[in-house]
């Protein structure tokens, strides 16, 4: 097996139009890798996954999937490849069976029709009409129509998106046994914890640009630990204390206010320190008081803001 990385992305550039949809982006995904991309709303992620799929040629950089140009060599990459759209376009007439059984005909080395309905978890459907699938149903079919053929890359986009808890937890698992059996996948999503809970690698893209990646571990590093608890009801926001010159910032939560400390460092033990010290002297009691590491939500939030640069 070649030592190149699955997908490899180097300073990419999308344009529609004078608009640049993507800036100048580079990554790579490993064989085996399951790499996240994360975004703001039209940061350019579908694009740069489209790109990758063989689309579009890229404006300017390069893209390599499998060592091989997506869009030129797009023959010899799609048998290789396995793609979850974020629009399924099933026929609404034609059964889950037939669906597959339509796919099948043309998809070389393809899965038996109940091996793939038992991966996603439909083989009780395979007698209904497409049409009258639920929203989470239709994201099972159409991963079990991307794995089909048994890809070495698969592309996902925003694979559970309108799943209950119950079946993500379930797709969760199947995209972890396809990763623990080597095949690559390259996800976005806009679940945060799906990214948590499967993503080797990931990158966070917003206005064009990948502001952050990194492993999990990497990209949260930095951003403080928070200390959070509800207001009081006879306090204001002016009463509350500053622990090493740090001023709360207070959110609504559930219709009441919460004080968020962020600390920089390894400050957590100081700052819970004085706020409790404060309490004990003010009476005050803290309800809710909790103490963490940055979430991958606090990270996005601030992207967002354009805070991390
Ligand atoms: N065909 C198109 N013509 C013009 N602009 C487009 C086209 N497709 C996408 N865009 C714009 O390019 C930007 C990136 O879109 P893209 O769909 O890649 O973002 P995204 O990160 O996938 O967003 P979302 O998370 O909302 O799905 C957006 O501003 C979008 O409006």
């Amino acid at each position: 097996m070649s030592n190149e990385p699955a997908i490899r992305v180097v300073d990419l550039r999308q344009r529609y139009g004078d608009f640049e949809a993507v800036a100048g982006i580079s990554f790579e995904v490993r064989r085996g890798e399951l790499f996240a991309l994360l975004g703001t709303n039209g940061a350019g992620k579908t694009t740069t996954l489209e790109t990758l799929e063989g689309f579009r040629p890229a404006h300017s950089g390069a893209v390599r999937v499998l060592d091989r140009d997506p869009h030129r060599e797009r023959r010899a990459v799609r048998e290789r490849v396995g793609i979850m759209l974020q629009e399924c376009g099933f026929f609404g007439e034609l059964t889950v069976a037939e669906t597959v059984d339509h796919w099948r005909g043309f998809t070389p080395r393809a899965r038996s029709r109940d091996e793939v309905l038992d991966l996603v978890d439909l083989r009780d459907k395979a007698g209904v009409r497409t049409r009258q699938l639920s929203g989470g149903q239709k994201r099972r079919l159409d991963l079990a129509l991307a794995l089909l053929g048994r890809p070495e890359v698969m592309f996902l986009d925003e694979p559970t998106t309108g799943m209950d808890p119950e079946a993500r937890h379930a797709t969760w698992r199947t995209v972890r046994d396809l990763v623990a059996d080597g095949t690559t996948v390259l996800l976005t999503t806009h679940y945060l914890e799906e990214a948590e809970q499967l993503a080797d690698r990931l990158a966070m893209m917003h206005r064009g640009r990948i502001e952050l990646s990194g492993t999990l571990a990497e990209v949260l590093a930095g951003h403080g630990d928070r200390v959070s608890f509800r207001v009081p009801d006879r306090l204001q926001v002016a009463d509350l204390p500053a622990p090493r010159g740090r001023p709360a910032e207070v959110t609504v939560e559930g219709g009441a206010p919460v004080a968020t400390y962020t600390t920089a460092g390894d400050d957590l033990q100081r700052v819970l320190y004085e706020l409790l010290r404060w309490a004990d002297e003010n009476a005050v009691r803290l309800d809710g008081l909790q103490a963490r590491s940055a979430s991958l939500e606090d990270v996005f939030l601030r992207t967002a803001e354009g805070a991390t640069r």
